[in-house]
């Protein structure tokens, strides 16, 4: 049966079909169908909107009604098109001793429902045990939401440059061969390293989303009118909460991101935190083509130094002496760089002096199958002359003699390390 619980309102027609009751599970509707269209009040039961009582559960209600014991009353739109007010006998009062959450759409009947909830003192300040009672989503469904996103933007944001710097600083700097285990397991190790600090910090937004929702709560039960508008919010304590959260919990944790690969890298790399001071760039390229970098100094060692290298490719041997040169003093040239050469004892070729000082001007055959390297290197001291007397380069040239070292291939074919070959062979 369907009674009017107000002399106000028109006495709904016989003919309206009997509502419909359903039961739904405890748990409130999809936030997703809140958050954007509704506003919440709360009434008692028993709280007619015409403040008589009937004698069973008198429900008013639009769209919805529902109670977080299970019930909920389903009425429907049209009836809110006749201004119309029910009042439910379905259910026994005795089930439904709980608070009923009244859920308002905005719709075009909304004015009608406030005037509503006006005209029968329903629009105070909800009683503190409602409000411990409503579920944390529904206490400010959008600001809950809108908190949350600003929280996964941010966090996001601190941990998406951490793990692109952590990729970079582990594989692309190094030229990513992901062949390589100790590369591989690296990187497996370097990603997880970031999920698991972007995981902490997604962990914290949630305990301050909770902290969030606490407050609105907190706020709801102590500040008079804020559920209908004329209150006024606490918005410094958000914020306050806001920020400690961020320096307190996402800062540290973002910074974890970030530092990971720096703080890892020495345990993979002996001299890693040499390099992580230092930091040089290798690159490979070709001198004889031009180079648009900017330094301050130039050391030209290009060029293979052994007879049998630099015999092999005889061409790209003079290539690299003359057009090499030219383009690192053109560098040099137009950054204004200092720059050395490394040259030989060869330019001297087959000396008829000993020892050679450095005014000899040497016994070179220009046609032999050595000349790529000697007349090569002379010419590239004499580029470096004509480059210092015209443009005023800053030049140094060093005439090296037989070269060895540590790394030195046993079969280069110079004399030292000849001689150390075949004695320990
Ligand atoms: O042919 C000429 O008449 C001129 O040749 C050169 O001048 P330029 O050709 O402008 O070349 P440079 O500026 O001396 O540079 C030499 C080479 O270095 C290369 N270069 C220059 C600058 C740079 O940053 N990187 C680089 O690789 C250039 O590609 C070029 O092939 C001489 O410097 C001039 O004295 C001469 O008058």
């Amino acid at each position: 049966m369907i009674m009017p619980p107000s002399t106000r309102h028109a006495p709904p027609s016989p003919s309206l079909p009997p509502k419909r009751v359903s039961v739904l599970p405890p748990s409130v509707p999809s936030l997703a169908s809140l958050s954007t269209r509704l506003t919440i009040h709360g009434a008692r039961l028993g709280d007619s909107p015409s403040g008589t009582k009937t004698g069973s559960a008198a429900l008013w209600c639009s769209a919805r009604l529902g109670a977080p014991g299970g019930g909920l009353w389903d009425g429907d739109h049209d009836a809110w098109a006749q201004d119309d007010v029910h009042v439910t006998q379905g259910q026994d009062p005795e089930d439904m001793k709980q608070f009923i959450f009244v859920y308002y759409e905005l719709g075009n009947f909304y004015q009608n429902h406030r005037s509503l909830v006006d005209n029968n003192n329903l629009s105070g300040p909800l009683p503190p045990e409602l409000v411990d009672t409503l579920p944390p989503e529904l206490v400010d469904t959008r600001s809950l939401l809108a908190i949350l996103a600003g929280f996964a933007i941010g966090s996001g944001a601190l941990v998406v440059p951490g793990v692109v710097w952590c990729l970079r600083w582990q594989s692309w700097s190094e030229g990513c061969r992901c062949s390589l285990p100790k590369v591989f397991i690296g990187l497996i190790v370097g990603a997880m390293f970031s999920y698991w600090f972007s995981a902490m910090t997604m962990k914290s937004v949630g305990s301050v989303a909770l902290k969030m929702v606490e407050e609105v709560r907190r706020q709801f039960n102590t500040i008079l009118g804020l559920m209908e508008g004329t209150g006024k919010p606490d918005y410094a304590t958000y914020v306050k909460i806001c920020t400690d959260a961020s320096i307190n919990e996402m800062i540290p944790r973002g910074a974890l991101v970030m530092l990971t690969p720096s703080l890892l890298e020495p345990l993979w790399h002996r001299d890693s935190l040499w390099r992580s001071c230092w930091c040089p760039d290798f690159w490979s390229v070709d001198v004889t083509e031009p180079l648009l970098v900017e330094v301050d100094q130039i050391c030209h060692l290009a060029c293979p130094a052994s007879p049998i290298f630099y015999k092999h490719n005889s061409v790209k041997t003079i290539k690299t002496n003359v057009i090499g040169t030219l383009n690192m003093l053109g560098l040099a040239k137009r950054v204004g760089a200092r720059i050395l050469l490394t040259s030989t004892s060869e330019v001297y070729g087959d000396p008829l002096e000993h020892p050679q000082i450095e005014a000899y001007w040497g016994n070179v055959n220009p046609i032999g199958v050595r000349s790529c390297y000697d007349e090569g290197k002379r010419v590239a001291e004499m580029l470096m002359f004509d480059y210092h007397r015209q443009h005023g380069i800053e030049i140094r040239i060093a005439r090296i003699f037989n070269t060895y070292g540590p790394r030195m291939n046993i079969d280069d074919g110079r004399v030292v390390s000849n001689f150390i070959a075949q004695a320990v062979r």
